[in-house]
């Protein structure tokens, strides 16, 4: 059986038509601006009191309704603003929960990596990273990252791409926030996770990527001065424009300054109101040679009395900066000054020797060139390729000093080892001296021209640190994922179940 439509009494329309309105307007301001628009349009007879007009346009049921809505909406929204952006949460929503990683669970990391965190929990440096850690729905892209940066200090954050340094930076930032609750940042003593603002005050960063206005240089530094509620403006733009050496580019348009000046700019603005503590991410990337290194003077100019952190693909430009270098990839992987980290993972001597009939060797004497350097080193690690007569090979300091029952081997029967050893008996030093030593006493023999040695740079560090991690950059596993096709995926799926089980 059909039932007929219900429709209302034609007295009770405007009743709840306004009833309507004004439900949907109390939720959102453009409600208001919808039954404005309608009133406006005499629309459902909205203008009608009765049978004549409303004499008020100002009555609630008029204008004045949506125009007081809109009043609290505003007042309502900007106190949600000023406490979003303020960070700042009451003490029940702060769940205060430590579940730290047992360093059982991550033995394979440098014990400096434990040894920061329990140094950040009674130290007093200006920016503390504690415990953080950031999931993006199922992607672990921070995982308890842990480190100090002390007054005056340049710490260095290294890593491949995809490692989470730009995540790490937007957290210390106030961008987003770490997905745990018990991870936090402290700069100058003030939780950028809870209170942005006050926080942000200590705060300078100069971004990834220039983000340029159609202002000049001095006019930029100024906006953000005044943004940044700099009291002596001038002063500050004055002192800024000479520490960043941008003083005789005051008056030229950002867009048309070099792409070096540009990061000095960036640099200029982050600068402003003095911050005590500097991010830099990829502070001189896309920039030559000769620009990055004054780059590199500006930033150790600016760095003085202040905490400094620098993200970097370079570890020449780490190198050059950073008092101590942190590596990453999720986790903290190797953290300590450059030459803490080469002792630990680079304690090698790089070897490069030419011979000196280079570069027309024959096969038989680089083939004897590479035994004896194998049959006295016996941990050398020699480079598959040797070029027109040139070998380099690499030797761990602690095995840099030839065998020590070297000249009494009687198993060694190769015509150049026999030679070494009959007529040359090595010192007994150890390291480098050792070293030296056999190369020296056989660089004739051996037909050597040149020699060089050298310790490991800290490309060399940092390679070694990821190989041993089995690190991948980002993009080389997802091209490499695409490549395996579904078979290979799910060879390499149940793999890596087999190899956590
Ligand atoms: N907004 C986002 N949403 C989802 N995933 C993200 C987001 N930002 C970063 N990621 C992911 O988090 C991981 C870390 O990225 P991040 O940009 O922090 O690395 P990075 O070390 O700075 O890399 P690069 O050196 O290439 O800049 C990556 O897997 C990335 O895809």
């Amino acid at each position: 059986m059909l039932t007929e439509p219900r429709y209302s009494a034609a007295a009770d329309v405007n009743r709840y038509v306004d009833i309507a309105h004004f439900t949907i307007a109390l939720f959102t301001p453009s409600g208001n601006l919808l039954r404005s628009l309608l009133l406006t349009f005499n629309e459902f007879s909205l203008l009608c009191d009765d049978r004549s007009v409303a004499s008020y346009a100002g009555a609630i049921t008029v204008y004045g309704g949506p125009i007081l809505y809109l009043i609290v909406q505003t007042i309502l929204l900007m106190l949600f603003l000023i406490w979003w952006d303020s960070g700042w949460k009451p003490a029940f929503l702060v769940k205060v929960a430590h579940k730290h990683k047992d360093v059982e669970q991550t033995e394979d990391v440098d014990h400096e990596v434990f040894t920061e965190a329990a140094r950040i929990d009674s130290c007093t440096d200006e920016l503390r990273v504690s415990h953080v850690t950031k999931v993006y729905g199922d992607n672990l892209a921070v995982d308890d990252i842990t480190f100090g940066v002390p007054h005056g200090e340049v710490f260095a954050l290294l890593g491949p791409n995809g490692a989470g340094k730009s995540t790490t930076i937007s957290m210390v930032r106030g961008d987003i926030r770490p997905t745990l609750s018990e991870g936090d940042i402290m700069i100058e003593e003030q939780s950028i996770v809870r209170h942005r603002a006050a926080a942000r005050n200590h705060l300078g960063v100069v971004p990834q990527f220039d983000a340029m206005d159609a202002m000049t240089t001095t006019e930029h530094l100024r906006f953000y001065a005044r943004a940044r509620g700099v009291k002596n403006v001038e002063h500050n733009v004055e002192q800024v424009l000479n520490a960043v050496g941008l003083a005789s580019y005051r008056n030229r348009m950002a867009a048309k300054l070099s792409g070096g000046n540009k990061r000095k700019l960036s640099l200029g603005i982050a600068l402003i109101g003095n911050p005590s503590v500097l991010l830099v991410d990829e502070g001189s990337s896309g920039m030559d040679a000769a620009a990055k290194r004054i780059m590199w003077r500006t930033l150790s100019s600016v760095s003085a009395g202040r905490s400094l952190v620098l993200t970097t693909h370079s570890m020449e430009e780490a190198d050059a900066l950073a008092d101590r270098v942190g590596i990453m990839a999720k986790r903290m992987l190797a953290l300590g000054t450059s030459d803490t980290l080469r002792k630990r993972h680079g304690d090698a001597y790089y070897v490069h020797l030419i011979h000196k009939d280079a570069p027309f060797t024959s096969e038989e004497d680089m083939a004897s060139l590479k035994a004896w350097i194998l049959s006295t080193f016996p941990y050398a690690s020699v480079e598959e390729r040797s070029f027109h007569g040139q070998i380099r090979f690499s030797v761990p300091n602690r095995a840099s000093s030839p065998p020590p029952d070297y000249s009494s081997s009687s198993d060694k029967k190769d015509a150049t080892t026999t030679v070494i050893s009959t007529e040359h008996g090595y010192s007994g030093r150890d390291g480098i001296s050792a070293l030296f030593e056999a190369l020296e006493m056989n660089k004739e023999k051996l037909g050597m021209e040149f020699y060089a040695v050298s310790q490991a740079t800290l490309d060399q560090v940092f390679l070694n640190i990821v190989t041993k991690h089995n690190v991948e950059e980002e993009n080389y596993r997802q091209e490499h994922q695409t490549k395996l096709g579904a078979w290979g995926k799910f060879k390499a799926g149940a793999k890596k179940l087999y190899h956590d089980a």
